[in-house]
């Protein structure tokens, strides 16, 4: 028998369908919209209700040449003749499933934990039902939604075997880009498909529900292949290419960030040729994502009220296609901040990280750097290793700031020696710097040739690599031009000196001065 294609698996709920559709109408249109393995799930009908169902809609399927799996019940999916059925961890095991079913009867298990995961690998389940990634209205959950970040751990433990994977739970056309980023494994492991109920069923037009996703999967896979080569040199003319973007682009750049840096991150924004909206209020987030063209996220003083916010503008940058810097500010100090970075790492997809060695490492779970407040204590034995570790697990480029700064994009690492002591003792400059990488990541988001092409994207391709290193060049270069100059005499006269070397700073000069590398492993 073909092997089942789980890419688009529609999971049905009669209770879901708009009024005046029918099971049988909106499945068939479905079907036609792209779904490519159907189960039909009844909670409340009886044994005879369940059969019809199952019998009316096994008839259509075989129409269209689609595997039926039924929901819980066995004796059904024997009735009717289904290709498997799908168990719940309170349902049958999988082993005595297999007795009773005929050889090839395909069989799915629920899976919600790590364990659960490798409990179905030992029991040779065919595929996995991972979830509840999202809060769902089809469903009473009985545990707290994994999110996309749980998701890459258990793709790994079925690294190696022939077990699919599919995630369900609240998944619609508008988050299965993010979906399909945000749940590859550091193995590279990802979902063969996205289990389906509300988006398709209670859509006005089942058909079009189904072709959406199904677009949206298919390209997140080809976008998921791709990579962009590039050389130490390459990457410093890439970096300066997008430094002339910024002036000659103007992006718009909205940025969430904290009280103590406001003023003078729309400053500096200001100088490199970008323009700040320092917008916060959940309700105008959508308008302004329409109109921007990047977004940084800063922690730095964060409450409730603003993280709901950006929850929100994450959301809408990423249905724009637009970058998202995320700059996790002290997210060691306390569980509210650990817990809202990750709150919002499951609710969209950044495209930079950037932090010092105890932000990033408390965001990587590591113990090897520790935070005093905002501020870092130590560093990582090897910072480029883990640079691009922590850019591979979080599928984005990662910048890990200090005396060196370490950039990845989880192939390649670059190191950059620029910057003076100045820079590190005015308040913020780490902040700054992400308004440095949000308006040059805008600028190359701008420039790049991909458009609007690829669905799956969750921003128009651009070279987020070099826009990170020519962001830091930027600021790094400019603090030594500034620190020079004879009308420094210290932190206070430094920082007006720093915006104005920003807003002359020429491509040049960065290519006279820089001090970078690439690492080699
Ligand atoms: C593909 C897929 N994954 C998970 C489920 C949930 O099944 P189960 O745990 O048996 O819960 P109920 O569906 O019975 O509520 C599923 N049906 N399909
Ligand atoms: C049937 C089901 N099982 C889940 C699990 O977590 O195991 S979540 C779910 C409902 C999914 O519906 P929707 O696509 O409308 O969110």
């Amino acid at each position: 028998m073909d092997p089942i294609d789980f890419s688009l698996y529609l999971v049905t709920d009669r209770a879901l369908l708009p009024v005046g559709k029918t099971h049988l109408e909106t499945l068939e249109q479905a079907i036609i919209g792209g779904v490519t393995v159907v189960q039909i799930r009844e909670k409340t009908a009886d044994t005879a209700e369940f059969l019809r169902v199952a019998q009316e809609s096994k008839a259509l399927c075989d129409r269209y040449n689609l595997p039926l799996i039924i929901n819980d019940r066995i004796d059904i999916s024997l009735a009717v003749g289904a290709r498997g059925v799908h168990l719940g961890q309170t349902d049958m095991p999988i082993d005595i499933a297999r007795q009773l079913m005929p050889t090839g009867t395909i069989i799915g298990i629920s899976c919600n934990t790590l364990d659960e995961v490798r409990r179905a690998k030992e029991a040779k389940a065919d595929y996995v039902g991972l979830g509840a990634v999202w809060s769902t209205q089809t469903k009473k959950l009985t545990s707290p939604p994994i999110g996309v970040r749980g998701l890459g751990a258990m793709l790994d433990v079925l690294s190696g075997s022939n077990i699919k994977a599919v995630a369900i739970g609240g998944i619609k056309s508008t988050n299965l880009a993010h979906l399909m980023h945000g749940s590859m494994s550091q193995l590279e492991e990802c979902l063969d498909g996205v289990a389906v109920v509300s988006d398709i069923v209670a859509a006005p037009d089942p058909m079009k529900a189904a072709q959406r996703l199904k677009s949206i999967f298919r390209a997140s896979r080809i976008v998921a292949a791709k990579r962009i080569p590039t050389s130490r040199d390459d990457i410093l003319t890439k970096a300066l290419t997008i430094m002339t973007a910024v002036r000659s682009l103007n992006p718009l750049v909205h940025q969430m960030t904290n009280v103590v840096v406001a003023n003078q991150s729309a400053n500096i924004t200001l100088a490199l040729g970008a323009s700040p909206i320092m917008a916060t209020a959940p309700e105008e987030m959508s308008d302004l994502s329409k109109i921007s063209h990047a977004l940084l996220v800063n922690i730095g003083t964060l409450v409730s009220g603003s993280l709901q916010g950006m929850l929100k503008a994450g959301h809408f940058v990423n249905t724009a296609r637009n970058p998202i810097i995320l700059d996790p500010v002290g997210v060691g100090a306390s569980e509210f901040r650990k817990n809202s970075v990750n709150e919002l790492l499951n609710s969209w997809q950044a495209t930079v990280i950037k932090g010092n060695a105890g932000e990033l490492a408390a965001l990587a779970g590591s113990t090897e750097a520790e935070s005093k407040g905002v501020d870092s204590l130590g560093n990582f034995k090897d910072p480029a290793l883990f640079t691009r570790q922590l850019s591979r697990k979080e599928r984005c480029v990662v910048v890990l700031t200090g005396e060196t700064d370490y950039i990845s994009d989880g192939e390649r690492v670059f190191m950059l020696k620029n910057g003076h002591p100045l820079l590190g003792s005015i308040t913020g400059s780490g902040c700054v710097l992400g308004s440095c990488i949000a308006s040059y990541c805008a600028a190359a988001n701008l420039l790049a040739s991909d458009g609007d092409q690829h669905e799956g994207r969750l921003n128009r391709g651009g070279d987020f690599l070099s826009a990170a290193v020519g962001a830091v060049l930027a600021l790094t270069v400019a603090s030594e031009l500034a620190a020079k100059r004879g009308d420094v005499h210290g932190i206070g006269s430094f920082l007006p000196a720093l915006i104005d070397e920003l807003s002359t700073l020429r491509p040049e000069a960065i290519r006279r001065l820089a001090k970078i590398e690439e690492v080699g492993f």
